[in-house]
């Protein structure tokens, strides 16, 4: 990866961890990385955690005051009203998340959001101050067929339509092919930054050089500390989410710190 852009690990807990377990989780993770001299200014960390879990660990990062951050699955495109169970983002920001999973390819596919519900969220996000982490990424059948790159691209236009170049420089995209995810089927580094290349040319020409430059590509999909650091070598990978590997604290503090 470039150097002038911090990278970011962060944890995907899916609907795993009560808030007694999260706390758990996080505790043991924060003190993984404290025994590892984790640099966070090198490589920033994030776990994104179920919604019951959030005024938890808020208060275990805020107790402990630990540089470790935290952010939700999922957001309203709405800020308040009669939207049975959504979660608005201003509830978000007062619990202090930094970032919010926005098309998660679960989403996606047992919620059927689409990019337009997808750019609605990633909007209502950066008006309360917290950093979409959109997804992005293909089936099978689209990578079998060759399209992953207009595919994925699609997406990432979809996602971006209406965003200013101060916005869209906010934001960090997961490029999470959904045959690799929870598949044990890592993609190679080469697939990884075929697609994290892309993305990055297509906001070069959305918006300019410098907001290509600033924002943080992931890649997403059964990564390990075994595969991490050669992933990390892509000029255009800039961090990992991490699924399954994210609920074992020793494992995913390894991942945070692959350059050690
Ligand atoms: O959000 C994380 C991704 O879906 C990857 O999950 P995974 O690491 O379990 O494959």
């Amino acid at each position: 990866m470039a150097s002038s852009r911090t990278p970011l690990i962060a944890g995907n807990w899916k609907m795993n961890k009560d808030h007694t377990e999260a706390i758990q989780l996080a505790q043991k993770l924060a003190w993984t990385l404290k025994d590892a001299k984790h640099d966070f200014s090198a490589v920033e960390v994030t776990v994104l955690v179920p919604f019951t879990d959030l005024r938890s660990v808020q208060t275990l990062v805020d107790a402990d005051k630990l540089e470790l951050s935290y952010g939700a699955q999922d957001v309203s495109q709405h800020v308040s009203g009669a939207y049975t169970g959504e979660i608005s983002p201003v509830f978000l920001s007062k619990l202090g998340v930094k970032y919010v999973a926005v098309g998660h390819s679960e989403r996606r596919q047992y919620h059927n959001e689409d990019d337009a519900l997808v750019n609605a969220k990633s909007k209502a996000a950066l008006a309360h101050g917290i950093i979409p982490i959109i997804c992005v990424g293909e089936a099978l059948d689209i990578r079998k067929a060759g399209d992953q790159v207009s595919y994925a691209l699609a997406q990432v236009d979809g996602a971006l339509a209406g965003f200013s170049a101060e916005d869209a420089a906010k934001v960090v995209i997961a490029y999470e092919p959904v045959w690799a995810i929870g598949t044990g089927e890592v993609a190679t580094p080469q697939d990884a930054q075929e697609v994290a290349g892309a993305i990055r040319v297509r906001l070069a020409e959305l918006y300019s050089a410098d907001v290509a430059d600033a924002v943080r590509v992931l890649y997403g999909g059964s990564v390990k500390s075994s595969s991490i650091a050669e992933l990390m070598k892509e000029q255009d990978v800039d961090g990992a989410l991490v699924g399954g590997a994210s609920l074992d604290p020793e494992e995913f503090a390894k991942i945070a710190g692959y350059q050690g």
